[in-house]
C-alpha cells in the first residue's frame, strides 16, 4: 500500500515530532511517500527548487492509495494536498488535535460528509493517541 503523508513545512515546523510518530506508524502499514526531511527546517535546499517539489508531490498523490494529513498546524500545501486527493478520489485521513487551542478550517471539518465514510474522515487525537487511531483507521480500511 503506498500512503502519501502530509504535514506543514513552510507553515511552521512546531508539530515535526508529531509528523515523525505518525510516519514511523505508518511505515508498519506500507511504503510512506513523503518528503525525507521531517526535520524541522523542511526541505527548501531540494535540488529543482519549488517546481520539482510540486511535480514530485503531485506525482506521489497520484500513485498512493491512501492520504494521511496531519492538519493541526495550518498550512497552504497541507490544505491543497488535500483538495487534490478529493478530486482524485484517494480515502483520506485527517488528524487534528483539540488540545492546541486551535479550531480547525470548516473547509477541512465539513469536507467529511461530502465524500462520505470511510474515503474522508477527520479524528481528533491527543499525541499519545496517535497510534491507537491510525490502528483503528487502517484495521476500517482492509475492509472496503
Ligand atoms: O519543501 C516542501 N516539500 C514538500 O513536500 N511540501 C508539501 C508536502 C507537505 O505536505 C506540504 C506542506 O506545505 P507548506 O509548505 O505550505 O506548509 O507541501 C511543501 C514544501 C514547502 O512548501
Amino acid at each position: 500500500m503506498n500512503i502519501y503523508f502530509c504535514g506543514s513545512i513552510r507553515g511552521g515546523r512546531q508539530d515535526v515530532k508529531i509528523y515523525q510518530k505518525i510516519v514511523q506508524k505508518l511505515q508498519t502499514y506500507g511504503q510512506v511517500l513523503s518528503h525525507d526531511d521531517v526535520s524541522e527546517k523542511g526541505e527548501d535546499a531540494v535540488s529543482g527548487g519549488d517546481e520539482a517539489i510540486y511535480d514530485r508531490d503531485m506525482e506521489w498523490l497520484a500513485q498512493s492509495d491512501v492520504v494521511v494529513a496531519e492538519v493541526t498546524q495550518p498550512s497552504f500545501g497541507v490544505g491543497y494536498e488535500i483538495g487534490q486527493a478529493m478530486a482524485m478520489k484517494k480515502p483520506i485521513l485527517c488528524l487534528f488535535r483539540p488540545s492546541s487551542g486551535r479550531v480547525l478550517s470548516a473547509m477541512i471539518q465539513r469536507a467529511e460528509g461530502k465524500l462520505g465514510r470511510p474515503f474522508f474522515q477527520v479524528r481528533d487525537y491527543e499525541e499519545e493517541d496517535v497510534e491507537g487511531v491510525m490502528e483503528n483507521y487502517f484495521g476500517e480500511l482492509t475492509k472496503i
